[in-house]
C-alpha cells in the first residue's frame, strides 16, 4: 500500500513547500511527490533568464526578476488547477512579494514605482477569490548556519557570490513572514527532525503528521460551515 492510500491524503491535495533558499524545499518536494505519486511543479533555475543578471545587479533587474517569477508561478497555478491537483510545489507565490520584492525595495534595490506596480500585479491576479490556495503550505525551517552550510554545499556560483548579510536578512524576514502567514494553513518541519536524503524511512512520519494536518482542518472546515 503506498502513503497516500495508507495516510488517506485526498489524491487533489496541493501542498507547497515554503522557506529560505537553500533550506531543502526541492528535495522535500522530490521525496513527498514520490511517497505520495504527485506531481511536482518545480521552480526552474537553470532557464530562468534573469537570475545571473539579478544576483550580479540587485537594482537593475529586481523588477524584471519578480514579474518573472509571477507569470511562471502563475502558469503553474493553472497547470495544477488543470490537472484537479494532486501535487507537491516547490515554493509558493506568496513568498515572492512577501520576502523578496518586499525586501528589494525596503533595502533600496527595488524602486517604490516598480515595487507598486508590482504589488498590484500580484494582488489583482493573486489576492483574489478566484485564486486557489494550497491545501497546505509546508514550512521549513533551520538555523542559518546549517542553511549557509546547504547553499555553500549545493554551489550555484550566483549564491556563492552574494554576501552572507543578504542570507542572513532573508532568514530573519522569513521568519517575520511565517509567524503572520494566514492565506492557508500550515505546517512547520524543522529540519533537523528529519533526514530524507540519507533515510529513506524519514518520508513517512512528514506524511502522517500532513494527513492529521489535513484532516484536522477538514473537521475544522465542516465544523464552521
Ligand atoms: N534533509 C537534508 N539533509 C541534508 N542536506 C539536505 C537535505 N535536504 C536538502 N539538502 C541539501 O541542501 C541543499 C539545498 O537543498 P534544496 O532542496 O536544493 O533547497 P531549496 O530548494 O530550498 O533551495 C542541497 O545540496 C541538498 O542536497
Ligand atoms: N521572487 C524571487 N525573487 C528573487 N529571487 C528569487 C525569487 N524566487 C526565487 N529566487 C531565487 C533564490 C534562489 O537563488 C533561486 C531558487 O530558489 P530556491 O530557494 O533555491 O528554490 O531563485
Amino acid at each position: 500500500m503506498n502513503l497516500r492510500t495508507k495516510y488517506n491524503i485526498p489524491n487533489d491535495a496541493v501542498l507547497t513547500i515554503a522557506g529560505t533558499v537553500g533550506v531543502g524545499k526541492s528535495t522535500m518536494t522530490q521525496a513527498l511527490a514520490d511517497a505520495l505519486n504527485f506531481r511536482t511543479s518545480y521552480e526552474k533555475v537553470d532557464t530562468n533568464p534573469y537570475l545571473d543578471k539579478f544576483y550580479a545587479d540587485f537594482e537593475r533587474w529586481s523588477f524584471h526578476l519578480q514579474v518573472y517569477f509571477l507569470a511562471e508561478r502563475f502558469k503553474e497555478q493553472k497547470r495544477i488547477f488543470e490537472y484537479g491537483g494532486g501535487f507537491i510545489q516547490d515554493r509558493s507565490i506568496y513568498e515572492d512579494t512577501g520576502i523578496f520584492a518586499k525586501m528589494h525595495f525596503e533595502k533600496g534595490t527595488m524602486s517604490k514605482v516598480d515595487y507598486e506596480t508590482y504589488t498590484s500585479l500580484f494582488d489583482a491576479m493573486v489576492m483574489t477569490p478566484y485564486f486557489p490556495h494550497p491545501d497546505l503550505l509546508i514550512y521549513l525551517e533551520g538555523s542559518f548556519e546549517d542553511i549557509v552550510d546547504r547553499i555553500q554545499e549545493r554551489g550555484r556560483p550566483m549564491e556563492q557570490q552574494t554576501p552572507l548579510d543578504y542570507w542572513r536578512e532573508m532568514h530573519k524576514r522569513y521568519e517575520d513572514w511565517i509567524n503572520n502567514f494566514t492565506a492557508c494553513p500550515i505546517l512547520r518541519l524543522d529540519i533537523n527532525d528529519y533526514d530524507i536524503l540519507r533515510d529513506p524511512t524519514s518520508v513517512e512520519p512528514i506524511v502522517e503528521k500532513i494527513s492529521k494536518f489535513l484532516h484536522h482542518n477538514e473537521k475544522l472546515k465542516r465544523r464552521h460551515s
